[in-house]
């Protein structure tokens, strides 16, 4: 059994072997070891450093100020004999008292830590580059129920009902304002059901030209048409066989279209463009819409045979606004996975910018939320972000109103913001309904009350 000296010895060798540099002080904050890389630096003995104030020995310490606060300090810049280095410090405890602290030196130079750290950067945004080309290739279902971020009343009943009819079969159709986490349902959903061995397999309708979503959904055989790939291409039905698909704005599906989809999923069968005969598929259908499909109906954009086919159950995913209690984890949430993304540090907002982000009324939702993060995460500096760091649509987002100022834009600006809000008023928040109110299209109507937040 070695003794405690012999111990001691062992463990100075051991330090003195690292390339990083160790200092260990008392709880008087006197120096009681230094590893052999620090006392070369520093030119110091052990005869001529031990017992002696830390402060005297290395320049801009705060061994001494951890010992008093026993808070550990990471990653923080530190200037000796005109050179950064990158130290960190912690307290020694003993039974819960604070005996000492030791500090370690990782980089000598902020040079070699910045060559570090882009290595570290570039490895990451590579592994970032192959998980999303793996993801697209699998175009596998990958956010669960515990990855949707939300414990108000509201998302707590919503992920009951959820777990609820999941498991089934039946058609389900995601509403919710553009951000609200719809895309992350179906993925929730498809985990959730007994479908989820098998692929889930998403289309966006409305970002497909009309001419190509046929073959996109239903696929072609070979000689279908001019272009057409040798041995054909499967369409997402096929591929999402005995699994889930995704319909994403399904509002915006040509009415020409909607006819050939409410085929398959009465018949449950596709016809692929050219081919002579019917194939069966077993495919759920999940569908997500932004707008009023009512609205779509009356005004004949949308046939309602489709719409009762698809909503048998109908999920409303409510606006952020209409549940600001979940913006702190959420932002906890984000910022983490942005942490995790980029390899730096998990900031934390401080006190103002948490209040302005609850005051917010967040137009675009969870994704306003997580693109303004990520702005405020590359701005800010050190561990914090502030106020100052949120983007200039959250910090100004005083109205003119608020603010009426003397030209004439901005006296119209404040007529509008006016007009706007008592247009909204009136409408119970009914966009398309505004809109009309207004005599302006919808998109026009989008416009301006983005660029009012409201
Ligand atoms: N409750 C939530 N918890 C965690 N992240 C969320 C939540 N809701 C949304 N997000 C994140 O916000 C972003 C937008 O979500 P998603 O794409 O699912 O919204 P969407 O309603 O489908 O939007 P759109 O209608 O514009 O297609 C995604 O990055 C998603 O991860």
């Amino acid at each position: 059994m070695p003794t405690t000296e012999t111990n001691r010895d062992w463990v100075s060798a051991a330090l003195d072997a690292v390339e990083e540099w160790v200092v260990v002080v008392d709880q008087h904050a006197q120096v009681v070891f230094l590893n052999r890389p620090y006392r070369q630096f520093l030119d110091v003995t052990p005869e001529t450093s031990y017992g002696r104030p830390v402060t005297e020995i290395i320049e801009n310490t705060r061994l001494h100020l951890v010992l008093k606060s026993g808070i550990a300090e990471q990653g923080r810049l530190q200037e000796i004999q005109g050179r950064h280095m990158i130290a960190n410090r912690y307290p020694i405890l003993e039974q819960g008292q604070v005996v000492g602290a030791i500090g370690t030196v990782l980089f000598h130079d902020t040079h070699e830590w910045r060559m570090m750290n882009t290595q570290v950067r570039a490895l990451m945004s590579e592994l970032d580059f192959y998980r999303r080309a793996l993801d697209n290739q699998q175009s596998g279902a990958r956010f669960h129920l515990s990855d949707i971020i939300g414990h108000s009343a509201v998302m707590r009943q919503l992920n009951d009902k959820v777990k609820k009819i999941a498991s089934g079969d039946a058609a389900v159709l995601i509403r919710g304002e553009s951000g609200t986490g719809k895309e992350l349902y179906a993925h929730a959903i498809h985990l959730l059901s007994d479908r989820s061995h098998n692929s889930f397999v998403k289309i966006n309708c409305a970002a497909i030209p009309e001419n190509l979503l046929e073959a996109e959904l239903f696929g072609y055989e070979e000689g279908a048409f001019t272009g057409a790939r040798k041995g054909g291409k499967p369409g997402k039905f096929q591929l999402a066989d005995g699994g889930t698909l995704f319909l994403d704005e399904v509002g915006d599906m040509p009415l020409a279209m909607q006819a050939k989809l409410l085929r398959v999923l009465q018949d449950r069968e596709v016809e692929a463009i050219g081919a002579t005969q019917l194939k069966p598929v077993d495919v759920r259908v999940i569908a997500a819409t932004h707008q009023p499909l009512e609205d779509k109906v009356k005004a004949g954009m949308f046939r309602e045979d489709l719409y009762y086919r698809i909503k048998v159950v109908q999920l409303e995913l409510p606006a952020l606004r209409e549940r600001r209690e979940d913006i702190p984890a959420l932002a906890d949430h984000l910022l983490e996975r942005l942490a995790r993304r980029t390899g730096r540090h998990k900031p934390k907002l401080t006190a103002q910018a948490l209040t302005r982000l609850l005051e917010h009324d967040w137009p675009g939702n969870v994704r306003e939320l997580e693109n303004s993060l990520e702005a405020a995460f590359y701005l800010s500096h050190g561990h914090k972000i502030t106020l100052q760091s949120l983007p200039e649509t959250l910090t100004h987002a005083l109205m003119p109103a608020q603010q009426p100022g003397h030209t004439l834009r901005e006296r119209l600006a404040a007529a509008e913001y006016e007009i706007l809000k008592e247009a909204l008023a009136a409408c119970n928040d009914n966009r398309m309904e505004a809109a009309h109110f207004l005599g302006i299209g919808k998109s026009t109507l989008y416009d301006k009350l983005a660029k009012y937040q409201l």
